[in-house]
């Protein structure tokens, strides 16, 4: 029977959802390529190699990778190129921009598009290794009949993905056979191969990129880790994550829990949030001690071996220890790891005009950490802006063109200081949109302005753990992430207690019942409600001792305040304070931004 014909009704038959020997990436590639990118199986095309001018384009984008992938791409040749092996480099357009091949082979090689400039996406070429491996991102050997265009079907192609540092797909490379044996597991060394060989085309852009960080090498046993590690990743100066090869991605994100196609996010996060380590550990990580006793253990309980390279040249900046914290940074935590990390990177920071943003729950400190930031970085004006107040209002924040001294926005109000957005998620959409050019570029253009005036100030923006209503893109740019830790998190919530107290000036202290109830609680109103409780105690206990009995129903257990209840609490306090919502927000001990925020979420007009 006509073996085009059966290879169309076999996909008819995956597509009618039969089940197929053939391995789930191949299945779902078929798919994609019937529902995705509409493709008919019955169609026959020609390999599509592009035009001179669009291929010198392809390779002119790829030329550093090309550059660095060289070394990586003539050894894998070596290895192959007697067993009729052509390799291809694509770009992620799926574009071969790099072809090894032999010069005998060279007609029946370029016919089959095993050939610079030749096309292997998935939309275009239906099932193909270059093709799948970009769709799904990861290694993989499409073999023969696998191949969803039976003009391919005597090919066998094996594929594995090259990331950047920063966990994008940058590039396929690929080793292809025009003739090979029936069973495809005769390609299982040849996907070892191309896997091994991305591997260190990875590794060698990562040491080059990062001459002068810290680079931390990881591999499952001692004997590999100073010759072949499998993973690395580099870091800044404080212990946070600045790259990393795909194979790092994929353990950082196993610690987590986190999905490793998402590795962007798993850079800027400090290391002891993925492994047991903090930077003060690397040195003894490095080549003086053997291999064997360099073993750490990833968050998730997987023990590595690590190699922990200094940085070249430049001698990096450690992070500061404790002791040498500003007062006003000192003063924000107690014995609480994560908060002490967080504390020393804030203080690397704080030296640098690089854009900020810190993270957390409502209460968690923001503002707090915002102003202490400020006091350690030295100069200037502190200009705190609360977002909720000026929402869409443009000339507000950016002031206008041409402007005598009092119109001109709060911005320039900040020059030479700090401008601090808090709550940045609260900005309506053209404020965002017209804060894109600060953040990225530290300039910024005021309402009828055509040119954009420089920014001489450090912003820090400080949003709530959720902020959808924020930019994507905008979020980006907003530099250096400090997450603050929620308080029932923090290991220092009794210490924060008892000096909350302390601070209001009462001789009182907690019963061990009473801190028991505090440890335990949930505190969704973070430090915050921390000090409005300590300001109610002091007001109405007695006796020097906080008993459990003196602790208010919200933290002992009664019901939690209805929704309902909460809108109608605020809507009396308006009416009593003719609007005004400073004065609301004081009575009700929450900040201005909270109560603009309940009046928008309870639909009220003011
Ligand atoms: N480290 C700290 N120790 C004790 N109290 C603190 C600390 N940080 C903040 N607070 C107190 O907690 C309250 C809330 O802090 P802050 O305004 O910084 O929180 P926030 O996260 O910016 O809140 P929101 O997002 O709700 O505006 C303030 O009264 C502040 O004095």
């Amino acid at each position: 029977m006509d073996l085009h014909l059966n290879h169309v009704r076999e996909i008819e038959a995956v597509a009618e959802g039969r089940s197929s020997a053939r391995d789930a990436a191949v299945v779902e590639s078929w798919m994609r390529c019937l529902t995705k990118h509409r493709l008919n199986p019955a169609a026959r095309s020609e390999a599509y190699i592009l035009p001179e001018a669009a291929l010198r384009e392809h390779r002119q984008r790829s030329e550093d990778l090309i550059a660095i992938a060289r070394s990586g791409i003539e050894n894998l040749y070596a290895l192959v190129a007697g067993q009729n092996y052509v390799l291809l480099l694509a770009d992620r357009a799926g574009v071969t921009v790099e072809y090894l091949g032999d010069e005998a082979q060279k007609q029946a090689l370029r016919q089959s598009g095993l050939w610079l400039g030749a096309e292997w996406s998935e939309g275009r070429a239906g099932t193909c290794a270059l093709g799948a491996c970009i769709e799904t991102g990861e290694a993989l050997v499409i073999h023969q009949t696998d191949h969803f265009d039976s003009t391919h079907t005597s090919l066998s192609c094996t594929a594995a993905p090259i990331y950047d540092t920063a966990g994008r797909l940058t590039a396929v490379l690929d080793i292809s056979l025009l003739c090979s044996p029936r069973a495809k597991a005769s390609q299982s060394l040849a996907l070892n191969l191309v896997q091994a060989s991305a591997r260190r085309i990875e590794m060698a852009n990562l040491m080059a990129e990062n001459r002068r960080e810290w680079v931390l090498r990881l591999s499952r046993s001692p004997e590999f880790l100073d010759v072949d590690p499998e993973a690395a990743l580099s870091l800044d100066g404080s212990g946070r994550v600045l790259g990393m090869t795909h194979g790092a991605a994929r353990i950082l994100a196993r610690a987590t829990g986190c999905d490793w196609r998402r590795a962007g996010d798993l850079i800027g996060r400090p290391l002891p949030d993925f492994l047991n380590l903090t930077t003060d550990r690397l040195e003894a990580l490095t080549r003086q001690r053997p291999a064997a006793e360099r073993f750490i253990e990833t968050r998730d309980g997987h023990r590595l071996f690590a190699h922990a390279i200094e940085p070249r040249r430049l001698p990096v900046r450690m992070p500061a220890a404790r002791g040498q914290l500003s007062p006003a940074l000192r003063g924000l935590a107690g014995d609480d790891d994560p908060m002490t990390a967080l504390l020393r990177t804030a203080a690397a920071l704080a030296v640098r005009p690089l854009p900020i943003s810190i993270e957390g729950e409502t209460g968690a400190g923001k503002l707090t950490l915002a102003r202490a930031i400020h006091d350690a970085g030295g100069a200037g004006p502190l200009v705190v802006v609360h977002c909720a107040e000026v929402g869409d209002d443009e000339a507000l924040l950016f002031g206008r063109a041409a402007a005598r001294r009092a119109d001109q926005g709060l911005i320039a109000a900040a020059e030479g200081g700090t401008l601090v957005l808090h709550r940045v998620e609260e900005l309506g959409p053209r404020v965002q949109a017209r804060l894109m050019r600060l953040a990225a570029e530290g300039t910024y253009l005021p309402v009828g302005a055509v040119r954009p005036v420089p920014a001489r100030l450090r912003l820090i923006a400080t949003l709530a753990r959720e902020a959808p209503a924020l930019r994507a893109d905008l979020v980006h740019r907003l530099g250096a992430r400090l997450r603050l830790p929620a308080l029932r998190d923090r290991a220092d919530r009794l210490w924060l207690a008892e000096r909350a107290l302390a601070a209001e000036g009462a001789e009182l202290s907690f019963s061990a019942e009473a801190l028991a109830v505090l440890a335990a609680h949930g505190w969704p109103g973070n430090l915050r409600e921390l000090s409005h409780l300590a300001a109610t105690l002091r007001a109405t206990v007695e006796g020097p001792v906080v008993r459990v009995e003196d602790l208010p129903p919200s933290l002992t257990g009664a019901p939690p305040r209805r929704a309902e209840a909460a809108g109608a609490v605020l809507a009396q306090l308006l009416r009593q304070t003719g609007g005004n919502i400073s004065e609301t927000a004081r009575r009700m001990g929450v900040n201005r931004s909270t109560v603009h925020r309940q009046i928008r979420r309870l639909g009220m007009t003011r």
